[in-house]
């Protein structure tokens, strides 16, 4: 986990929640800080999110740069403040993510791989819990530039590792997704 780079995208707008997910409450914490606390054992750590809006011990706020461009910009704006390496780029709004899936996921990395990704019961990836290699900054810059918001084209498919048996992750977009 030391090597690697931390990257919780946070810019959203959370107009399906209706207020700000990031600071929702699951078992006394908010989501913002139980993603933090998965990845709390990453060398560098860094939000991405307009300055200002979230404080979190130890993490440094990288602001986007392309606000409210998606979190394919999100992950522009991460690769571009990593260091040359892996970066570790989680959604906000995944309450259940825990270290195990981040180890999990550092483990099955290849040399040719430029992504890791979870892939859910269903085959589908799972891009908003992945790990990303600074060496796709160029792409991802490309695919911006050319109109694409679709973060699951940010690595080429022969390129991507997917690790299926991973325990499913909650996506909360709603507060109905909070639970009872
Ligand atoms: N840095 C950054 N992150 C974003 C941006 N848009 C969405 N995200 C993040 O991407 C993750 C998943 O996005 P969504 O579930 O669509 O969240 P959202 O856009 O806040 O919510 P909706 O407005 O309901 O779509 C969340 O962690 C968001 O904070 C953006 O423009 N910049
Ligand atoms: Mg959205």
């Amino acid at each position: 986990m030391q090597d690697l780079t931390a990257a919780v995208t946070a810019g959203g707008r959370s107009s399906r929640f209706g207020s700000d997910k990031a600071l929702a409450q699951v078992d006394g914490q908010t989501l913002l800080q139980r993603v933090c606390a998965s990845l709390q054992g990453c060398a560098v750590r860094l939000i991405v999110a307009p300055e200002g809006r979230y404080a979190v011990p130890g993490w440094q706020v990288v602001p986007d740069t392309r606000p409210g461009q998606g979190p394919l910009a999100g992950l522009e704006a991460a690769l571009r403040a990593a260091p040359p390496g892996w970066v570790a780029f989680a959604g906000v709004d995944l309450p259940d993510l825990t270290e195990a899936h981040w180890q999990a996921l550092w483990l099955a990395c290849t040399a040719e791989a430029r992504s890791v990704q979870a892939q859910d019961a269903q085959g589908r990836p799972q891009p908003l819990a992945a790990l990303y290699h600074t060496g796709l900054l160029p792409r991802v810059t490309a695919l911006l530039d050319s109109g694409e918001r679709r973060l699951r084209l940010a690595a080429p498919p022969e390129n991507t590792v997917l690790m299926p048996g991973l325990p499913p992750l909650r996506n909360v977009n709603t507060p109905a997704d909070l639970g009872p």
